[in-house]
């Protein structure tokens, strides 16, 4: 198992409860600075909305989520943003009449009040995910690729030090995923931690060096991807027998 971190991102026995259905039960993992962690599980596991408790946009039935050690739980997401904590969402929606400057400028409206610093630190940050040549045309334009990176690049805007990704992958050809591995990797090592739900498990094999495994609800494995794959219980609750023996042979 991984070992604590009490500094930086630590999430103890959260459960959410929406109506009769438990959607996270007693969720308690931690996850380390500079690292790329992952999050997977099957769908309707519950990974969704332990990002958004993280991130504050649901609070929490019970349970506390603490950041850098201190109690963060049920803060309200613009105050989690400016302490440093951004998400993207799993559907990407751009502002389709804005060009991708400004969409990526939303962003950087939390720590600029002026535009013009705003729209130069989202061009800074089109050149870390690979939209330079992007930056003029209107968001509605791009491919859902393209789409992805502006979402990526929205919230990197906002200068966090953890950044949660929903299935920043989902919805991309291989070539695509290819592709967006090197920058999601550059991103870490320009030193933002990165916490990833992803069902691409390539890409979680060879970017994540810590995975958790969330099923009904519960965390039911934790450690490299290496160790997970072989898990019984998560070969079980999500990967299979026949994917998890590929993943292993390559781990
Ligand atoms: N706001 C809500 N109200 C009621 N039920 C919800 C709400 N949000 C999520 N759920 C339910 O909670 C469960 C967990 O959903 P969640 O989206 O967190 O899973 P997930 O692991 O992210 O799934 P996926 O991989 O399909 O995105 C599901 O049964 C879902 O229908």
């Amino acid at each position: 198992m991984i070992e604590p971190d009490p500094a930086f991102l630590s999430v103890h026995s959260v459960s959410k409860r929406f109506g009769g259905l438990l959607a996270v039960s007693e969720a308690s993992f931690t996850v380390k600075e500079g690292s790329i962690t992952g999050l997977i599980g099957p769908n309707g596991a519950g990974k969704t909305t332990l990002f958004a408790i993280v991130s504050g946009f649901e609070k929490p039935t019970s349970g506390r989520v603490l950041w850098r050690g201190e109690e963060i739980t049920g803060r309200p997401p613009h105050r989690l943003a400016q302490d440093g904590i951004a998400r993207t969402f799993q559907i990407v929606q751009p502002f389709a009449g804005l060009s991708v400057r400004e969409n990526i400028a939303v962003g950087a409206f939390l720590r600029h009040r002026r535009r013009a610093d705003a729209l130069a630190v989202a061009e800074q940050v089109a050149e870390r995910v690979g939209l330079s040549a992007e930056l003029d045309k209107p968001a509605a334009a791009l491919t859902v690729a393209g789409r992805k990176r502006v979402e990526l690049a929205k919230a990197l805007a906002t200068q966090p030090k953890l950044l949660l990704l929903d299935e920043v992958l989902a919805g991309l050809n291989p070539s695509e995923v290819r592709d967006i591995v090197p920058v999601v990797r550059a991103i870490r090592d320009g030193g933002i931690t990165v916490f990833m739900i992803e069902h691409v498990m390539q890409a979680v094999m060879n970017l994540c060096e810590a995975v958790h495994v969330l099923a009904q609800g519960r965390i039911i494995a934790g450690g490299t991807p290496a160790e997970v794959v072989r898990d019984p219980a998560v070969i079980e609750a999500y990967l299979g027998h026949g994917a998890a023996t590929r993943l292993a042979s390559h781990a």
